[in-house]
């Protein structure tokens, strides 16, 4: 037994602790204690040094998802932790304008926490809140880190209703972090902390019709107003958010049809996901035949299509450079049950019973994106999350792992 100030690590299985008092502006939960190891696989008798790690079996796994305001990462959010089952809900008797969401498996943070500068620091230099100068890397890293290796640390919270940088919140260890927001894979260190990461690419026409759908009707914006802030942000997006794809794991593309000849209206999608290949407990969904070049248009007597229908395409391709499985869908359903008929011609989908994907769709049919590839990608995206979390679990035990059913 020693007695030490410790950035206290949650899990009762995490082998040690750590004292390095300097530390404290990094936020870990830093309180004295007298400090007992259960297991101890390292110590180090120095007076403020002991390192820590959680047992590596309950080490978290992290996953990273990132897109510009706007773009469906709450939507995602709320399908990817309904798989997971339980409520996610802000943090019990904390800030009102937290960002966190909790369920009992995941905690998603949002990564606009660590905006350095608020809206009014934001003005007076002249920076926009995608810009990596209002943005804190280091903290980022240090936390994620921490979060990882079970360590609980206080998150500081950008609150958007008042634009100000409020006292920090406790994050504790979860079995999975998501960290979400516009920069989850810029700084390279973060990058190297995440098990999977997704990119959500919406393209311009797209982004525009939602902004006008939800800052109009929701929010009492102008037209104008809606179209200056998006190219108000256009040159940072190009420079710090979309490339950033590059690294992801799975991008999710949003793009207008192409079955309606010169397409406005933007109501219609033709949504893309790209699957990079050799992911570490990753392997991507294919149509039919793993590998052959698909084109698919199922509406016959299985699945009723009105206007414009529905035209599935799965084949391998290339993607800043690595090979890639890409599944498109171009369309919408009218009727989410027949979901059943498509779903059982899709491979790898890593659910666990037959009929989850269409069983999640229909649970979730008021979301945004329900009757599309959006809404359809992303329930599939988070099955994938949920069994790449089983597999390193399941690796990190020695167990063999339980490959899922389809
Ligand atoms: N798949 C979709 N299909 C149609 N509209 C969508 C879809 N996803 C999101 N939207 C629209 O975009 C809006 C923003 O979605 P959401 O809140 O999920 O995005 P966000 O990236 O979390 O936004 P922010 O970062 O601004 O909080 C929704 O209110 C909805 O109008
Ligand atoms: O790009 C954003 C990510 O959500 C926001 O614009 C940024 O976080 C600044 O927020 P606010 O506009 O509320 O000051």
């Amino acid at each position: 037994m020693a007695v030490c100030t410790v950035y206290t690590a949650q899990s009762l299985n995490s082998t040690c602790s750590i004292s390095t008092p300097s530390k404290s502006h990094l936020g870990f939960h830093q309180k004295q204690v007298i400090f007992y190891t259960k297991r101890t696989n390292r110590t180090r008798s120095s007076t403020n040094a002991i390192t820590c790690s959680a047992a590596d079996e309950n080490k978290t796994v992290v996953i990273g998802l990132a897109a510009d305001s706007g773009c469906g990462k709450s939507t995602f959010m709320r399908r990817l932790t309904s798989v997971f089952g339980g409520a996610a809900e802000p943090p019990k008797g904390g800030n009102p304008d937290s960002n966190t969401l909790i369920s009992d498996t995941t905690t998603v943070i949002c990564l606009d926490d660590y905006h350095s500068l608020d809206r009014t620091g934001r003005k007076e230099k002249g920076v926009t809140a995608l810009d990596p100068r209002a943005n804190d890397f280091d903290l980022m890293y240090e936390q994620v880190k921490a979060i990882k290796d079970g360590i609980a640390v206080d998150k500081p919270i950008y609150n958007h209703v008042s634009g100000l940088l409020d006292p920090p919140e406790l994050i504790k260890p979860p079995k999975i972090l998501v960290i979400e927001g516009l920069h989850p894979m810029y700084d390279e260190r973060v990058r190297e902390l995440l098990d999977f990461s997704i990119y959500l690419d919406i393209s311009n026409e797209v982004k525009f019709a939602w902004k006008i759908q939800r800052d109009m009707a929701e929010r009492g914006h102008s037209l104008e107003s809606i179209k200056a802030s998006i190219e108000a942000r256009k040159p940072d997006f190009d420079a710090y958010i979309d490339p950033q794809k590059q690294y992801a794991d799975a991008v999710i593309e949003v793009l207008p049809t192409q079955l309606i000849p010169d397409d406005n209206e933007g109501k219609v999608l033709r949504v893309r996901l790209i699957m990079k290949e050799g992911v570490k407990n990753f392997n991507p969904v294919y149509l039919f035949d793993e590998g052959s070049t698909i084109s698919w248009i199922p509406c016959g007597r299985k699945l009723t299509c009105s206007y414009p229908g529905i035209k599935f395409t799965y084949g391998p391709d290339t993607y800043f450079g690595n090979e890639v499985s890409v599944l498109e869908m171009d369309g919408q359903f009218d009727r989410l049950d027949e979901l059943i008929y498509v779903e059982s011609h899709l491979s790898n989908l890593s659910t666990k019973f037959y009929g989850e994907v269409t069983q999640q769709m229909l649970k979730h049919a008021d979301f945004p994106g329900s009757n599309n590839g959006t809404g359809f990608f992303q329930t599939i995206v988070g099955l994938k999350i949920r069994d790449l979390y089983e597999q390193i679990v399941a690796s990190r035990a020695g167990a063999p792992v339980q490959t899922a059913k389809a």
